[in-house]
Parts: C-alpha cells; sequence; structure tokens
C-alpha cells in the first residue's frame, strides 16, 4: 500500500505514473478486493486506466462495475462496513494512504451520476459550486469559469441567456450535460461516469457521447455503461467484470471483434447478460 510518494501532489515529476505500452497510465488498480461486511463484490481487480482516453466497464447487472468505480475516488468510503484491499495509484501515489486528502481526490477526480442530480439552484450557481467550495471568490473569473465549462459540456448555446434560472426547470439531457459542467467547472484529472446515459432519451445520449469524445483530450474518463454499442461508439479500452471479477481488459475493438476469453464473448454477443 506504499505509494511512489507521500500525499496528492498534482505536478510533481517524481510521482508521474509510468508510460506502460505507448501510454502514460493515469491510475493503476493492483489486487484490489471490496468487501461489503461479509459479502465480497471485488476479487482481486487489476486494471491500468490510460490518461486522456476512455475505459468503458462492461459486465451483467451486479458483477460490480459501480462498486469498482467508486473505489477510484474512494466513494465506497461513504458506505457502512465497506473494507478495500489492495492498490489503487493515481500518478503513481496510493490513494487509500492515510494522509490522503479526500477532498483534494475527489477534485481530481470527479463524478457524474446515473441520474442527473443537479442542485435545487441557479445553473450559474450550479456550475459555480465546486469552485466556491474550493474557496473560489473572484466574480469575473468565476464568470469565466462557468461560461467555459458550459461551453465544454455543449450547454452554453442552450442557456446563456438563462443563467439564473433554476437548474431544475431543464430537461434531464441538459441536466446530465450541467452535471458535466459541475465536474469540469474545478477541472479534474479523471471523470467517472456510472451510466451517465441511462436516464436519458436518444438524442441526449447522442450529445453526452459527443462530449465524452471531445472532453478525453483534456481529461481521463472511467465510464460504465450497459450499452454495448455505447461502449464500441466512445471508449478507446474496455473491461469486462463478471462475478466482481475482471475477466478482460483491452483495446475496445479486440473486446468487441476478438477477445480472448470465451465469457466475455458470451456476453458481447448476448448469449448471457
Ligand atoms: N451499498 C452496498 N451494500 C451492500 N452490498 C452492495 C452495496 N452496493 C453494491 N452491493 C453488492 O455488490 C455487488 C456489486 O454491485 P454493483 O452495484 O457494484 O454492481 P453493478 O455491476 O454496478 O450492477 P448494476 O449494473 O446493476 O448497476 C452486488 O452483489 C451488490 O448487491
Amino acid at each position: 500500500m506504499i505509494g511512489v510518494c507521500v500525499g496528492i501532489h498534482r505536478d510533481s515529476a517524481l510521482c508521474r505514473a509510468k508510460n506502460l505500452g505507448g501510454h502514460t497510465m493515469k491510475m493503476n488498480v493492483e489486487n484490489l478486493n471490496l468487501f461489503y461486511g461479509e459479502h465480497q463484490a471485488l476479487f482481486d481487480v487489476g486494471l491500468e486506466v490510460p490518461e486522456h482516453k476512455v475505459v468503458a466497464l462492461i459486465g451483467p447487472s451486479g458483477c460490480g462495475k459501480s462498486t469498482f468505480l467508486r473505489t477510484l475516488n474512494r466513494m465506497n468510503d461513504l458506505i457502512d462496513g465497506v473494507r478495500v484491499e489492495g492498490d489503487i495509484k493515481l500518478d503513481g501515489e496510493d490513494i487509500y494512504a492515510p494522509e490522503t486528502d479526500l477532498v483534494q481526490l475527489r477534485k481530481r477526480v470527479g463524478m457524474v451520476f446515473q441520474r442527473p442530480n443537479p442542485f435545487p439552484m441557479s445553473i450559474y450557481d450550479n456550475v459555480a459550486y465546486g469552485c466556491r467550495v474550493h474557496g473560489f471568490k473572484d466574480k469575473k473569473k468565476l464568470d469565466e469559469i462557468v461560461e467555459k465549462s458550459l461551453r465544454g459540456a455543449a450547454l452554453w448555446d442552450e442557456v446563456k441567456d438563462r443563467l439564473n434560472a433554476s437548474a431544475m426547470g431543464m430537461s434531464g439531457g441538459q441536466q446530465q450535460r450541467l452535471c458535466i459542467a459541475r465536474v469540469m467547472a474545478v477541472e479534474p484529472e479523471v471523470v467517472l461516469m456510472d451510466e451517465p446515459c441511462s436516464a436519458l432519451d436518444p438524442i441526449s445520449t447522442m450529445k453526452i457521447e459527443e462530449l465524452v469524445t471531445e472532453i478525453k483530450k483534456d481529461f481521463t474518463i472511467v465510464m460504465v455503461t450497459h450499452n454495448m454499442q455505447q461502449a464500441a461508439r466512445v471508449s478507446d479500452f474496455t473491461a469486462f467484470f463478471l462475478n466482481g471479477k475482471l475477466i478482460e481488459h483491452d483495446k475496445t475493438d479486440v473486446i468487441f471483434t476478438k477477445p480472448h476469453d470465451k465469457k466475455t464473448e458470451d456476453y458481447i454477443t448476448g448469449r448471457f447478460g
């Protein structure tokens, strides 16, 4: 459990992860086991997350995708009775080290949930929220951040004339893009997405998929999806989970055209799940 260096320092050259197979690894997970009380939900999972790529997590319901995703910014810590064993590194640093600052970690590794969860406040305040929490007060700078984030989330043109209107009056698809803008505003390095399109119509889904493809130049993305076509369309790498185990992890085209494991093939061809 000992990282390359202590604490979470964003730009430390010493802490940069190794460049493996032509990709710089943003996160490295090794020998990860997770228990909800007596129930083991993840078994010896090892996965590398390359920088500026999209990694899709697929697998049947209950196989541990969301549980795994939540280990990457320690969201499981909020659940009573959870025990985590193993190594998870961000830029080579152990995020489970006792001295890890969780607020700082979750700023660096942001999360977008299944259902859009805007705060009951204005569109502007939703996007500015995280910056204010982190002590940002300069109004002019905040205006710039809000505009940049809304543009980045492909929402600016739709909302620029009603920034002070309540976010609760937006469509579901707009709310989800707002939640993405809210995460982007604090400039995370990794964005975790837990089935971000499952509550959306096909057009909103397409917009989120385009957005994911666009923003990966700035962020590293790990996304849970039940939608196989979506994984094939937006991800560079795909990880297939079954019964809490990572069965296979490879380039997305390999997983979908010539998987190594029969269980992966059975799942992606719809034989189970
Ligand atoms: N808060 C919790 N407390 C206890 N057990 C949990 C909790 N969350 C998940 N589990 C259990 O852990 C296992 C993995 O669940 P998880 O939600 O991670 O799977 P999933 O692949 O994301 O499923 P889905 O696709 O249906 O969302 C399941 O057996 C589930 O019942």
